[in-house]
């Protein structure tokens, strides 16, 4: 029996991850799911961490709890996103090692990479320059999850793995109109300008910044894929102080391409007007994603289909979103 904690579960990515886990043990895997809510036990809290890593003592810990958001909430409250990120990664790395946790898994983000750094960008961009003002608080706390991960592996001989997504979107994901990431924030404005006979819909930025989007199932399973590695085909594909995975679809598009395609998928007809006075962020954060295609993982589902799919979901659950 392997029993697994999944921190962050309710999220949209520890969600995705945690249906996996279920659909393997239904189909007879020997699995033990652990989870806890933000309000039953706050990952910022050293002590309460390690009270339940002690008392529950996973053999696998998946960290997918972070805080999260778009561009434009990681501008405005720049000392949570270091505060509790840092907070997070430290309490629940550092319990689960002391706990005896041999392997883990902790989700970094694309935006741990210089700014103006060669596309597509390669694991060993990492630390080679500045990084985008917008989200450094936030990249900051997510180098440092790297790090602390290959730190334990080094002194420790632990199995500490990161994996680094890129821009994700899907079912379950956060559609709040200022603190979200562009897709979800456009398949809301879009939807409601469509429903309201609005015939402008505005977009942040000068529309030209590309982004790579990865479908939320893709990114459950790219997860599970590289922590099922066994530990050999691990170490044989990354480096002791540059151990980290990109995730990724391996293509971009361009902000405005994304708006017009969430407008089609929406039935929005009127104009998309850009917003210069909004900042665009990264000018370009395409992932190299061939150290994953070469263990063997690629991802499966199209950009259409995914906000198709992701468009049903919001339609399907607007009562639920999160404020
Ligand atoms: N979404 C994206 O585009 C990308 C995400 N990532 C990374 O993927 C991971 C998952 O992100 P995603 O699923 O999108 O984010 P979500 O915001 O959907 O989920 C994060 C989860 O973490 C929980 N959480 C936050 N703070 C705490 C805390 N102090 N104690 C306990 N639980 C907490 C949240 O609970 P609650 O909501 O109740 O606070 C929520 O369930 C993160 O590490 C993120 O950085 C990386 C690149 C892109
Ligand atoms: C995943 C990644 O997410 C964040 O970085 P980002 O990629 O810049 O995130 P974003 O999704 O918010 O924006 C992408 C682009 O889209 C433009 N844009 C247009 N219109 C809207 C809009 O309505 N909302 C948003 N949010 N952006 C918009 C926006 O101006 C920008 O040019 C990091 O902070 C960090 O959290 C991180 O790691």
């Amino acid at each position: 029996m392997v029993r697994i904690y999944v921190a962050g579960h309710r999220g949209m990515v520890g969600g995705a991850i945690l249906r996996r886990l279920e659909a393997r043990k239904a189909a007879g895997e020997a699995l033990e799911l652990v989870t806890r809510t933000h309000a039953e036990l706050d990952l910022t809290d050293q002590a309460a961490v390690r009270g339940f890593m002690q008392a529950e003592r996973p053999d696998v810990v998946i960290l997918a709890a972070a805080k999260v958001g778009g561009i434009h909430a990681n501008n405005t409250y720049p000392a949570e996103f270091i505060y509790e990120n840092l907070m997070i990664e430290c309490n629940v790395i550092h319990q689960a090692f002391a706990a005896g946790v041999t392997r883990l898994l902790q989700l970094g983000s694309s935006c741990i990479y210089p700014r103006a750094v060669p596309q597509p960008m390669r694991e060993d961009a990492l630390l080679t320059g500045v990084l985008e003002p917008t989200n450094e608080p936030y990249a900051v706390a997510k180098i440092a999850g790297i790090k602390l991960c290959e730190s334990y592996n080094r002194q420790y001989g632990t199995d500490y793995r990161s994996v680094m997504p890129t821009n994700l979107y899907g079912p379950g994901d956060n559609f709040h109109p200022e603190n979200s990431h562009v897709l979800p924030a456009l398949i809301r404005r879009f939807h409601e300008a469509a429903r309201d006979g609005l015939d402008e819909v505005v977009i942040w930025g000068t529309g030209t910044p590309r982004r790579e989007f990865l479908h939320v199932d893709d990114m459950a399973a790219a997860s599970l894929f590289v922590l099922d590695l066994d530990k050999a085909t691990y170490d044989a594909n990354t480096e002791p102080m540059l151990s980290h995975i990109n995730v990724g679809c391996g293509s971009d598009v361009s902000i405005l391409e994304l708006a017009r395609m969430v407008a089609k998928v929406t039935g929005f007809a009127g104009r998309i007007v850009t917003d210069p006075t909004k900042p665009d962020g990264t000018p370009r954060k395409l992932m190299d994603v061939s150290r994953l295609a070469r263990m063997g993982w690629t991802a499966s589902i199209g950009l259409e289909d995914g906000i198709a799919e992701t468009y049903r979901w919001f339609l399907e659950n607007q009562g639920l979103f999160r404020a």
